[in-house]
Parts: structure tokens; C-alpha cells; sequence
């Protein structure tokens, strides 16, 4: 499938003979102006439309889930209907593989290239390699981090498209205490979780698979923190804070949130319910419950 760049119109010749002052004449017959045509449905748009329509069937599926009212034969039937709709957009392969053309418009910030950054950076990376760093990549298309010698990298996800990856479900995956992970990255997975209450558990589980003083790398969406009616940077900050995650740095790119947290606070049992924060009809529903 071609990449998504060689859907820029390309130059045609006349327009190049003009850019470039040529003073070769242009053929009457090419002069003429063209029709317009109506813009093509560039492979990027079918993909952002694969990618936000499963993330609203999950959150449907998830909602269906918990709904205590329906009976357990309706409930049955709804879930049946919304992952059919999941099977005809091409279910989870579909929407990895736009995932991942995606990533290539994301443009020079991809998230293992500032999770390394970072790492060094922060003097993570360790000195000498006697020791290789511990990083489990949650929610992982490929293992974009195993060209690092100092990496020891344990890339998971529910629907492996490489054997690089290993089959888990990251709410089930368990570690021996003092096995936790050096750092754990979750890059787009929180948003792919429809529930705000299983995108609590998620965080709250990040607790469970990284060790004392251990890193957090977190990747959402730019709007789920920027223009979120029920969310923004500091509470998703202020809701890690209390599981004794503090954060280190973020950086925004023109698309998505990157943010590095180090596991050094104590837990607290603070509660953070669905409230709104930012009034007004613009805004989008993304939020967290913990
Ligand atoms: C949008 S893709 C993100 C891929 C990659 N991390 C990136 O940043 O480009 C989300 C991925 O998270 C995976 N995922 C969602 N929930 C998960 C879970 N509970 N355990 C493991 N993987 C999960 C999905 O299967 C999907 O491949």
C-alpha cells in the first residue's frame, strides 16, 4: 500500500515550467483549465475514520458491558451487534494497521525516539552494559526498541502483528514482586480503553509493573489533555501524583501529549470522579476515573 506522503498531488509539468522560468512554450491544448475534481479520499482520512470509529465502538462495547439495567439476553445481542460493526471496519488488524501508517505522519517525535531520549537525558541509561535496562512496551505494534543494546525490551500487546511481540492482555499481565519493570511505556493505549474507569485500572496496574524509582512514559492524544471537557495536563498529572508517580517532563507535539513520570511518591487513596473542568460546547468527552 503506498505511503501516505505519495498522495500529495504531484507537479505537473506546466506548473514547473512556470516555477522554474522556463521559457520553453507550453502546448495550447495543455493551457486549457482543467475541471476541478472532487478531492480523492486520501488513505490518511480512511484511516483516522478506521481509528476513531473503533475507539467509539469500544467505548459503546464497554459501556454495553457495565450496563446493569439491559438483561443479560439484550446485553448479549448489543455486544454481538457492536462487534459485528468492529468486524466490518476490519476490527483490530485494521486498526493497527492504520496505528501504525499513522505513526509515520507523526512526524519526527515518534515515542521510542523520546523515550530514549529521555532515558538518557535523565541519566537512565546505564552506564556500563553489565546491566540492561527493563522495558515492558504496552500496547506495542512492533518492538521499536530491541536495536538498543542496553535495552532489554518486553514489547505485549492483545493482538500481536509481529512475533517480536508477545500476546498479553496488559490488565491480566503479572509481575514477581522484584521483577517490575525499569521503565513502562504506554503509548495510545489509555485512549483505546473505552471505559474512564478501566483507564483508571490501567494507570492504577502501571503501579503493580514498575518498580521503585522506575519511569513512566505516557503518549495520548494531544486533545485528550488539551481540549478535554472532564480532563486536563495537570489532573491526569495530579491523578499519577497519587499513585506516587511524579512527573519528570512532557512535551507536546502538534498531534500528541508525550509525558515522563518517575515512580518515587508514596500511594495515596485519593478518588478523582467525572467532573467537568473546562464549560462550554467545544470540547471533547475523553476522561479518566480513578
Ligand atoms: C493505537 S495502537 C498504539 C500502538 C503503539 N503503541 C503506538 O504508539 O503507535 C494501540 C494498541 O494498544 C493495544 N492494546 C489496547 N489495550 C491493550 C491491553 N489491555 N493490553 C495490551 N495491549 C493493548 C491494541 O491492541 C493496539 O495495538
Amino acid at each position: 500500500m503506498a505511503a501516505p506522503g505519495n498522495n500529495f498531488p504531484v507537479q505537473t509539468t506546466e506548473a514547473s515550467h512556470r516555477q522554474s522560468g522556463s521559457s520553453k512554450a507550453v502546448p495550447k491544448d495543455r493551457k486549457k483549465k482543467k475541471k476541478q475534481k472532487p478531492k480523492p479520499v486520501t488513505e490518511v482520512r480512511v484511516d483516522r475514520s478506521v481509528i476513531s470509529k473503533l475507539h467509539v465502538l469500544n467505548k459503546e462495547l464497554d459501556a454495553v458491558r457495565r450496563d446493569q439495567s439491559l438483561s443479560e439476553k439484550t446485553k448479549q445481542a448489543r455486544v454481538n451487534q457492536l462487534e459485528t460493526e468492529i468486524q466490518k471496519i476490519g476490527g483490530l488488524d485494521a486498526y493497527q494497521a492504520a496505528s501504525k501508517r499513522g505513526a509515520c505522519c507523526h512526524g519526527n517525535t515518534t515515542t521510542s525516539n523520546w523515550v530514549i531520549k529521555q532515558l538518557k537525558k535523565f541519566k537512565v541509561k546505564p552506564a556500563t552494559e553489565e546491566r540492561r535496562l527493563r522495558l515492558l512496551d504496552v500496547g506495542a505494534l512492533d518492538n521499536h526498541y530491541q536495536r538498543h543494546g542496553w535495552l532489554d525490551c518486553t514489547a505485549i500487546d492483545l493482538n500481536p502483528q509481529t512475533d517480536r511481540v508477545i500476546k498479553a492482555d496488559f490488565f491480566q499481565y503479572k509481575v514477581e514482586e522484584g521483577c517490575e519493570y525499569d521503565a513502562v511505556v504506554l503509548s495510545l493505549v489509555i485512549n483505546f480503553v473505552g471505559d474512564p474507569k478501566k483507564r483508571g485500572d490501567m494507570l492504577r496496574h502501571c503501579c503493580r509493573v514498575t518498580k521503585e524509582n522506575g519511569h513512566l512514559f505516557v503518549v495520548l492524544p494531544l486533545p485528550c489533555l488539551s481540549n478535554s471537557r472532564y480532563l486536563t495536563p495537570k489532573l491526569f498529572c495530579d491523578m499519577l501524583d497519587s499513585l506516587g508517580f511524579q512527573k519528570l517532563c512532557c512535551h507536546d507535539s502538534k498531534r500528541l501529549s508525550f509525558l515522563m513520570f518517575q515512580r518515587i511518591g508514596k500511594r495515596r487513596s485519593k478518588s478523582f470522579p467525572k467532573q467537568v473542568v473546562r464549560k462550554g460546547p467545544s470540547h471533547n468527552n475523553f476522561s479518566i476515573v480513578l
